[in-house]
């Protein structure tokens, strides 16, 4: 050890440590895991955790809609969806319910969706933050980031993308994002837990 003094020293006997602590990516990925069952979002439920170069958490976040919103603003998928959902629950037949989901689709207005007033999780992960800056951080997101999502951590100066899901692959926002991503040089991977599944107990233990 003498002759090198970069090397790190091997412990020479246990010191009784812990050894079944949690992995810190598999921290990361729970906090994020965690951030998302805050959400209200009936379907999907997202969550970030940003950590900077010192592996230190600087910022969380979940899909919600904008504050003061909350109670007004509107969580359907599409305005044809509800409506044929509408007729299902009273009982209604396919015919109607078809009729339905074409004619309030045919009237759909972004206006009636979530879609347009939600924050993602990672563009509330990065506001969220409690450091100066975003450089070289990396963001652990339960869903692949969309492309709006993707120009914020790209300019944020991120230097990683760790996802969990990419249920929407084959969407142009995903799409678009890997494509901005790739010419950035940001990497993305899919998360591999050595933990899959993580217990709370919030009881006095
Ligand atoms: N990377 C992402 C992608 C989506 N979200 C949010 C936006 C919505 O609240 C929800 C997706 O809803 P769905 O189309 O699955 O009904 O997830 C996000 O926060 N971050």
């Amino acid at each position: 050890m003498a002759d090198n003094p970069q090397q790190t020293p091997a412990p020479t006997k246990d010191n009784g440590a812990r050894k079944d602590f949690m992995e810190p990516e598999d921290y990361f990925m729970a906090a994020a895991v965690l951030s998302a069952r805050r959400s209200r979002d009936p379907s999907t439920q997202v969550g970030a955790c940003i950590v900077n170069q010192d592996k230190k958490v600087v910022g969380v976040g979940y899909n919600k809609m904008p504050n003061g919103c909350e109670d007004h603003m509107p969580w359907s998928r599409s305005k044809g969806e509800d409506a044929a959902a509408a007729v299902y629950a009273n009982g209604g037949d396919l015919t109607v319910a078809t009729a339905a989901k074409v004619a309030a689709t045919a009237a759909e207005t972004k206006l009636d969706t979530k879609y347009i007033y939600v924050c993602h999780a990672e563009l509330n992960a990065i506001l969220n933050k409690n450091s100066a800056d975003l450089k070289g951080c990396s963001i652990y997101v339960t869903l692949f980031p969309c492309n709006e999502c993707a120009k914020l951590i790209i300019q944020a100066g991120m230097k990683e993308v760790i996802y969990l899901s990419d249920k929407y692959n084959t969407s142009p926002e995903t799409q678009a994002a890997k494509l901005m991503f790739k010419q950035a040089k940001i990497p993305f991977r899919k998360f591999l837990p050595k933990e899959t599944e993580v217990v709370l107990q919030l009881q006095s233990v």
